[in-house]
């Protein structure tokens, strides 16, 4: 069974549409700030320059499904797993829910790429240290 790491917030006024409802797109901001969360809580970020790393996460590829409308300051619950765990890859699922009841479901694919101002991104493997902290949270 894989480690499950949750994380709540509110949905605030700026998240929502003129139908009252959070717009789709504030799910990308939630499922974002969820995963730098959890990187946080394992005492990581996901701007790495510890040991003359220069790494970041950026995405390649970002999905989600709508189940319930969620409202101006409803509170939501996010739970994140890790449904692959690549090479350079981390492809994660959320699980939005309020109350209980399901609100969402969305995925995201991060890649570990070193950084250098003014070159590409070139993708790398993740660090073993960072992978430990991780594998806890991968899917079966
Ligand atoms: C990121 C890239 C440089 C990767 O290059 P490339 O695609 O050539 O690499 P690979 O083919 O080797 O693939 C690497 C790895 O990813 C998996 N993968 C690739 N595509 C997909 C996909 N569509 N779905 C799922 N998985 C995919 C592939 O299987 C490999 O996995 P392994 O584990 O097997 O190694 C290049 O793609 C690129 O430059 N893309 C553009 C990136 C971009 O501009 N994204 C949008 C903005 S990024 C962003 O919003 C962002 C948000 C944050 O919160 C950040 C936080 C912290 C730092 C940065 C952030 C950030 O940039």
């Amino acid at each position: 069974m894989a480690e499950t790491f949750t994380t709540r917030r509110r949905v605030e006024f700026a998240d929502t549409d003129m139908a009252g409802i959070a717009h789709f797109s504030a799910f990308f901001r939630y499922m974002e700030a969820a995963e730098h969360a959890l990187f946080r809580s394992l005492g990581l970020s996901i701007y790495d320059r510890r040991q003359g790393r220069h790494l970041s996460f950026p995405r390649v590829s970002a999905a989600c499904d709508y189940q319930s409308p969620a409202r101006c300051e409803e509170e939501l619950d996010f739970c994140v797993t890790i449904a692959k765990l690549g090479r350079t890859s981390i492809g994660y699922r959320f699980r939005i829910t309020r109350d209980g009841a399901p609100v969402a479901e969305g995925r995201m694919t991060s890649v570990c790429c070193h950084v250098e101002p003014d070159k590409p991104l070139r993708p790398t493997a993740i660090p073993e240290d960072i992978a430990a902290l991780l594998r806890p949270f991968v899917e079966p």
